[in-house]
């Protein structure tokens, strides 16, 4: 094998008082304490839907949550996975792996591994719990807290509906310029929406309140790496070359349901009405994930209660999105890659179909903090390594990241940039508080 370039350590439970070890250590366990109480409260539907059969579904994935529970907070090590679903195979070769990485130095497991492997294994055996338990195998654990963020965030979707279809009146007169400011605008509720996660809260409300619009201004300091002109450059240039047979295509790698999720599609419209781009292509995720990560079915949820509500405005936007998925200018994909626990650095091998779609796209936005630390491969970066070399050779086509910081890693800053705001905030990186919108150009 060449040589490779020496990579930092993974970020682990294994460092005391690390943002890591703190989420190992209690907000996991309150995550599957929270699901174990969600399958309790349905215990009555399961009943009523599928009787005796439904109530000892229930409790067998009861069971073998507290069991997994337990597993994690003893530190016990990891186990393989027993179950049959596709990816079961890949898991295990990845377990392998990394005890083939620990050099003899024990088994894998909650503390000691990578934090990104375990996490991700955890959310990978909740999925097990209700898949292997039939006839309650197609409830989504996460679904109630997703719609409740939804409707707590009604005002900001409503205010960012409204305001978006105001823009679409007159679109086709904007020039350059103006069209640049509301690309950037919108980027930014997209940044910000990200902010609305229900896994960094262990499930609590943390849904869009205020007008998503007012504050852009006066958040724009906490954008620590701001490359949107590098965005618009990119756009505005691959539509100059644009012929009839080449569409521009968009991919947004999604992240959280909710407030969120609207934000994006906003986006996505922008893109389109303003022709910006010809085709975009959305990417969620196959299995509930991360509390609030975007399924299909959340994705078609989410666009019926646009279509559906009692508001002009939304079910405007609703309606048209509806329509672009029709017409086939949206399109929805999910791929078993985005629920492994794999850093991104691997996909052209581990998923060389999903690597290979990526690239005919002209750019690739991954939206939240999960996505960037696949990017980066949730490492113990120097703050002013270049964002193209965390990458890792990860450069299917040209990409940026639209993240608020919520784990402690962040690449691409100026030399002493993050020790200025570490003097005065030591919890800047894993607040929310601050941003990036971070571009690499590929190759
Ligand atoms: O990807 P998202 O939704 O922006 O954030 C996911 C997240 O809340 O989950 C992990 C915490 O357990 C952190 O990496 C991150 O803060
Ligand atoms: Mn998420």
């Amino acid at each position: 094998m060449a040589a490779v370039t020496a990579l930092p350590v993974s970020l682990s439970g294994r460092f005391k008082g690390s943002f890591a070890y703190f989420t190992i250590k209690d907000r996991l366990p309150q995550i599957l304490t929270r699901v174990i109480d969600t399958l309790h409260r349905h215990k009555n539907e399961f009943f009523e839907e599928h009787g005796e059969k439904g109530v000892e579904a229930e409790k067998r994935a009861i069971s073998f949550l507290s069991k997994l529970r337990n597993e994690l907070q003893t530190d016990k090590p990891v186990t393989p996975l027993e179950d049959e679903l596709p990816d079961a195979a890949l898991w295990n070769q990845y377990l392998d792996y990394q005890r083939n990485l620990s050099n003899g130095n024990g088994e894998p497991s909650w503390f000691q591994s990578p934090w990104l492997y375990v996490e991700c294994y955890m959310y990978r055996r909740i999925h097990a719990a209700l898949a292997q338990n039939p006839p309650i195998d197609n409830f989504d654990v996460f679904k109630e807290g997703k719609a409740q963020n939804f409707f707590e965030s009604q005002e900001a979707v409503i205010a960012l509906c409204t305001y978006f279809q105001e823009l679409l009146k007159n679109i086709k007169d904007l020039d350059e310029k103006q069209l640049q400011e509301e690309l950037f605008k919108l980027l930014q509720v997209s940044l910000w929406g990200n902010k609305c996660d229900l896994s960094f809260s262990a499930g609590e409300d943390s849904s869009q309140k205020s007008s998503p619009l007012q504050s852009l201004e006066s958040l724009i300091p906490y954008i620590l790496v701001n490359d949107t002109e590098k965005l618009w450059s990119l756009l505005v240039n691959a539509k100059k070359r644009n012929t009839e047979k080449s569409n521009v295509r968009f991919d947004i790698i999604l992240d959280n349901a909710g407030f969120e999720l609207v934000s994006d599609l906003v986006l996505a419209d922008f893109l389109l009405s303003s022709k910006l781009a010809d085709e975009v292509h959305f990417h969620g995720k196959s299995i509930p994930w991360y509390v609030s990560d975007t399924t299909k079915h959340d994705f078609n949820w989410t666009v019926k209660q646009l279509q559906s509500a009692n508001h002009m405005w939304m079910s405007r936007c609703g309606i048209n999105w509806e329509g672009n998925l029709k017409k086939g200018v949206w399109v929805y994909h999910d791929h078993m890659f985005w629920t492994l626990p794999h850093d991104f650095s691997s996909m052209a091998e581990v998923a060389p179909d999903l690597y290979a779609d990526l690239q005919k796209s002209n750019l690739l936005l991954f939206k939240g903090d999960l996505n960037y630390r696949k990017l980066t491969g949730d490492r113990k970066w120097e703050y002013t390594v270049p964002f193209h070399q965390a990458l890792n050779k990860f450069h299917p086509a040209p990409l940026c990241s639209l993240r608020t910081l919520k784990s402690d890693t962040v690449v691409g800053l100026k030399p002493g940039q993050g020790e200025q705001i570490q003097a005065s905030e030591p919890e800047w990186m894993v607040s929310g508080k601050y941003g990036v919108v971070q571009f690499d150009a590929a190759l």
